[in-house]
């Protein structure tokens, strides 16, 4: 009885999907599409029912990701970006690939990259998140387009200005003194020991997002942004299940993802009423980024004559929900790969401590000193550039529209492989693949043959909004390890970059830290 009923779920879910990829099908047209843009010169494979490429995608990068990689090599675009890396070497910097029945265009020319992000007159979107992903993880201003997400940019930016980001700095120094004390603990009276950095600086960020965010609220805002980390692995889960409406079947993973969301929605309302009310009684703070939205958007309210707040609740949860997404994997991967990258070259290490030392001494690092750190601001670059956190970023027409000569229909997706331009030696030189930050000595603009080529933060309106806080928690976090031990590689660490949503090293981040 139970196994029949299961079996028929199963046709249910099977035809489901059939009519799904049928709709699809006969709306977007494929082999329309594949010719229209093949007439014009635009090479790559072929449309392959009913998955595009994106089982090969899948099958090139299982086949990486088991590939011994030498320690200190840095090419790594073939490794982490298989499918475009073979397709441009094959096709060119601007060829096809498919995602199922829509085709994907590889734009790995740096001029078009910065055309398509300025986005001047409005004719791309991003790829839409599926609904019930944004609601677990938050879309916020980053699932938003044209009016709504401009008036939500406006509102938020003021919160990530560096002299509001000033206020935030005890947040990153005393998450830091933290780490670092655990790491002296653990090391008892033995001057040196392996320590798996990666978790211990995903909890660095995860903390730093929660002060810098709640500030007064800490511990319902800690207890907010775990269950938030558990929704993103929980997602995660979910969409390599590719099961059509999955969502709607009442399973244990649903359930709980249920369960957790009502649980977040109800700290982050008690935390917001508390606000509002502490804001009408004058005791308004502007010390953390809760306040400085919910301030905000009382102003942008105030500005435009209206009397209710232009964001609403839903809004504000949304946004804060995004920052701990956005904000947490990707600061925590760029630390990581810093401590790796100066474990490899000590020389660099040398140097970024020595400038650290002369601008803080043993001292705790404050903003202005943090303004003169120019060894360790270009390494922090030069991590960005070999090791980006965010790999691709993904736009789509939506009206007809020319772009290097070639008109793209509506519903194409253009692929900006950020790995594969960022190692790129026509843009970057010879060396494009060694570890090189004196590359960026003279800035961004300077780095590159094709100036600029540098899309780690992404670029035009929707560049990051907390680039700036990123860099800047980088650079405190940095400055304080530096202070307090020189590192080097664990015999044990396996050098192994891989792309999941943020690129990270796939064995751990294994090194040998020494007091000094
Ligand atoms: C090293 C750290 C970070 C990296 C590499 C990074 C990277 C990026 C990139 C590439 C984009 C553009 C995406 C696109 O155009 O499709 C983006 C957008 C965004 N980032 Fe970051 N990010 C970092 C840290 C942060 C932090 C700390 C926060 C907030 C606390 C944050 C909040 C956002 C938001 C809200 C957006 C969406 C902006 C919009 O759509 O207007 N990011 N980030």
């Amino acid at each position: 009885m139970a196994i029949g009923a299961l079996l028929e779920l199963l046709c249910v879910l099977g035809g489901l999907w059939l009519t799904w990829r049928a709709l699809e099908w006969a709306c977007l047209n494929p082999r329309r599409l594949g010719r229209a843009l093949r007439a014009q010169g635009l090479h790559g494979t072929a449309y392959r029912f009913p998955s595009g490429d994106l089982a090969e995608e899948a099958r090139l990068l299982a086949a990486e990701r088991t590939k011994p990689m030498p320690l200190s090599s840095h090419a790594i675009s073939g490794r982490v970006q298989p499918l475009v890396y073979n397709t441009v070497k094959e096709h060119g910097k601007i060829s096809m690939v498919w995602a199922g029945p829509t085709p994907r265009v590889i734009l790995s020319d740096p001029k078009l990259v910065r055309e398509v992000l300025s986005n001047k007159f409005g004719h791309f979107r991003k790829a839409k998140i599926p609904a019930n992903l944004l609601k677990m993880i938050g879309g916020g201003v980053s699932g938003h387009e044209g009016e709504k997400w401009a008036l939500h940019r406006k509102i938020i930016n003021p919160a990530f200005h560096l002299e509001k980001l000033k206020k935030m700095l005890p947040a990153f120094t005393t998450c830091t003194s933290e780490l670092i004390k655990r790491w002296e603990d653990s090391m008892g009276s033995g001057k040196a020991r392996e320590i798996d950095v990666w978790p211990e600086l995903q909890d660095l960020t995860g903390d730093a997002i929660s002060r810098a965010a709640f500030g007064s609220s800490l511990s319902e805002g800690r207890r907010i942004f775990r269950i938030q980390s558990e929704q993103v692995q929980l997602a995660t889960h979910m969409t390599n299940l590719y099961i059509p409406g999955y969502t709607y079947l009442p399973t244990k993973l649903n359930r709980r993802i249920k369960a957790n969301a009502r649980e977040i929605e109800g700290l982050l309302k008690g935390i917001i009423a508390k606000k509002e009310r502490a804001m009408k009684n004058g005791h308004a703070d502007d010390g953390d980024l809760l306040d400085l939205l919910m301030q905000s958007n009382i102003k942008e309210s105030k500005d435009s004559g209206s009397s209710k707040p232009m964001m609403t609740m839903d809004d504000i949860i949304g946004e804060l929900k995004l920052f701990y997404f956005a904000g947490m994997e990707t600061t925590s991967v760029l630390l990581t790969w810093t401590l790796l990258m100066l474990s490899m070259h000590p020389e660099w290490q040398d140097r970024a401590r020595e400038e650290v030392l002369r601008v803080f001494g043993k001292k705790q690092s404050d903003l202005d000193g943090t303004h003169q750190l120019k060894v360790v601001t270009m390494v922090l670059y030069e991590v960005l550039r070999l090791y980006p956190p965010i790999t691709v970023l993904e736009r789509q027409t939506y009206k007809e529209m020319e772009l290097g000569g070639i008109k793209y229909p509506p519903g194409v997706k253009l692929l900006l492989p950020v790995v594969t331009i960022h190692h790129d030696p026509d843009i970057w030189g010879k060396d494009v693949d060694e570890f090189k930050p004196e590359r960026f000595a003279e800035g961004i603009s300077k780095a590159s043959k094709e100036a600029p080529a540098f899309f780690s933060f992404g670029w035009g309106p929707r560049i990051c909004i907390g680039q700036n806080f990123a860099l800047l928690e980088a650079k405190i976090a940095l400055s304080m390890i530096l202070q307090h031990f020189s590192f080097g590689l664990s015999p044990s660490y396996t050098h192994a970059p891989f792309p999941v949503s943020t690129l990270q090293p796939d064995h751990g981040a294994q090194i040998m830290l020494e007091k000094i």
